[in-house]
């Protein structure tokens, strides 16, 4: 998708073209392609702000066609934290114009939570994401 992010105080904000790929409609970005994105390039965000932590609810307004062939902006940050809950946002725009916006509940968990997934890990959780 030609992902390309950077780090902006607490926000985390980057550019993202979808290609044929990631067709739904004709000619429209799939929903579940835009969601993909936001979900998962909010992992950045916890990175930054140093807090390992997984999606427990995801929900997206889907507000305008998320056209193929399009730069969009996706801006991402933290609205409220109450103990381990995170309450973040991610939006994605075209223009300045609205396409999705989400709301995510991730809740805080140990580095350890990821050895689940059976892979070899990074020690320090700073590593974990591209450098910026
Ligand atoms: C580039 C960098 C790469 C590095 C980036 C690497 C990270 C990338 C992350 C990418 C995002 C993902 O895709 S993560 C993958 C998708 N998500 C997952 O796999 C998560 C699967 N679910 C779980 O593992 C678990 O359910 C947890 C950890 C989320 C929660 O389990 P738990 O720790 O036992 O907590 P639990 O007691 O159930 O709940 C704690 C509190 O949260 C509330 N709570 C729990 N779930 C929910 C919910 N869905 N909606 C509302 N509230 C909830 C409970 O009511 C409770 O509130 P109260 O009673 O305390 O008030």
């Amino acid at each position: 998708m030609g992902l390309r992010l950077h780090v902006d105080g607490d926000c985390v904000r980057g550019n993202v073209t979808f290609d044929d790929r990631h067709e739904g409609a004709p000619g429209i970005v799939h929903g579940g392609a835009i969601a993909t994105v936001l979900d998962d390039t909010l992992g950045l965000l916890l990175v930054v702000l140093g807090t390992p932590a997984v999606t427990a609810n995801l929900s997206v307004d889907y507000r305008a066609p998320a056209l193929l062939q399009t730069e969009m902006i996706v801006e991402r940050w933290l609205e409220q934290r109450v103990d381990r809950k995170l309450h973040l946002r991610a939006d994605l725009s075209i223009d300045g114009q609205p396409v999705a916006q989400a709301r995510a509940l991730f809740l805080a968990v140990e580095v350890a939570h990821f050895e689940k997934g059976g892979r070899t890990l990074l020690p320090n959780w700073a590593d974990w994401g591209p450098s910026l």
